[in-house]
């Protein structure tokens, strides 16, 4: 877009939702090509927003305004980037449909998966689910609003290392090509690689999936078992990914690619990643409890655990690693004994996937 007294290209307005750890980095990068507006529920982190350029205690940009209102940015931002935990993100995406139409394009961060129960039902009571009742973020959009141009970002993006400037890639995924392109031209810069992808549902797979595998991997650091412990748990948790991912939808060339193999190194590798610390305080003897309450970001790989041991119910498919940890997780199993089960568990293909 030109403006009719520049050759200056015009600025869009980027609209962000959730500011959260991720949410602040991708507003920021948005910040340095366009205006951006984010959503945050909170009055207070709004008036902080908007008077002190930080959002509870992360710098932002000072170009960035602030908004509690679903309308004012989904008027104002013709595309937006939805930053919301899973646990949030139906909620959010209902209270934003009666302001969404068709010719938005929406992106969103988000590495978890939502149910899609009966009225009154919850995993706990259903226990087994199929296909069919899980939704990625792309199938929540979908379902409760009339957007078409839907697209997901994932990756190995750690937020702490973004802040930082340090460089990184990422995918960004979806049927529609010109979702792709403009996420890229959006996004991308000297520090931050983009790169695109069709499999929409193989890409959203991936980086949920992955945190599995890294709280599994945070549990045989804080055991102090070793380089080649996690090399074996990070292959074998790929090949666990692969499936899973085959079986909910994915294809396997994702789970091989950036979003997949990529973020799954990045998260197994970094204390800076809450799955992984999850997985280590959970191997120095804390409880799941006491670990959730006082973390104040989302480790979203407890949740996908649940819900994906409630899947294993009903598919034709074994995933250990997801299997014992939810023993650990849910069942006080103790954590050593798991990986002593894991151990001597009968894999004897390495690729059994292509
Ligand atoms: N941090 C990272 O390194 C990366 C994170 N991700 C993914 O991005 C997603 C968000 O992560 P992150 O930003 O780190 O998480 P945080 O816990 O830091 O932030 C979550 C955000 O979601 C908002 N939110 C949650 N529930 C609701 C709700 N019901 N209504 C309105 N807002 C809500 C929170 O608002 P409030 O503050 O008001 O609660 C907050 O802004 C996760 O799925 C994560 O896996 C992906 C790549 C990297
Ligand atoms: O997905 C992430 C990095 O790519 C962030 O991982 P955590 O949610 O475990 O912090």
């Amino acid at each position: 877009m030109v403006s009719k007294n520049s050759s200056k290209p015009q600025e869009k307005c980027i609209g962000v939702i959730g500011v959260g750890s991720f949410g602040t980095v991708i507003a920021n990068m948005l910040a340095e090509k366009n205006q951006v507006m984010v959503y945050a529920r909170k009055e207070e982190v709004v008036h902080e927003i908007n008077s002190l350029h930080s959002a509870q205690g992360k710098t932002l940009n000072p170009k960035i305004k602030g908004t509690s209102s679903p309308k004012e940015i989904c008027e104002a931002c013709e595309v937006l980037f939805l930053m919301i935990s899973s646990s949030g993100f139906q909620d959010v995406v209902q209270s934003f449909a009666p302001h969404l139409f068709p010719y938005h394009l929406v992106i969103h961060g988000t590495k978890g998966l939502c149910l899609n129960l009966e009225k009154g039902q919850t995993l706990d009571s259903v226990k087994k689910i199929k296909r069919s009742q899980i939704l990625t973020m792309s199938e929540v959009i979908l379902q409760e609003t009339v957007v078409v141009r839907v697209g997901c970002l994932a990756g190995p993006n750690l937020s702490k290392e973004l802040t930082q400037s340090l460089p990184a890639a990422t995918v960004i995924a979806s049927k529609y090509n010109e979702v792709i392109l403009e996420g890229q031209s959006l996004l991308r810069s000297e520090k931050f690689q983009v790169y695109g992808n069709s499999d929409i549902i193989g890409v959203e797979l991936s980086g949920v999936l992955k945190n599995i595998i890294a709280i599994a991997a945070g549990a045989l650091a804080g055991l102090n078992l070793g380089e080649n412990a996690k090399g074996l748990l990070i292959s074998r948790g790929m090949v666990e990914m692969v499936h899973l991912s085959n079986a909910l939808g994915g294809s396997v060339k994702s789970v091989i690619g950036l979003a997949g193999i990529g973020d799954l190194v990045t998260t197994c590798n970094s204390v800076n990643s809450r799955n992984f610390t999850v997985g280590f305080r959970l191997a120095n003897g804390e409880k799941l409890d006491e670990i959730l309450a006082s973390m104040d970001e989302v480790a979203e790989g407890v949740n996908t655990i649940r819900v994906i041991k409630a899947f294993l119910e009903t598919a034709d498919l074994r995933a250990p690693i997801t299997e014992y940890l939810y023993r650990v997780l849910f069942e006080n199993y103790d954590i050593k004994e798991a990986l002593q089960f894991l151990m001597k568990y009968p894999f004897n293909v390495d690729i059994d996937f292509v």
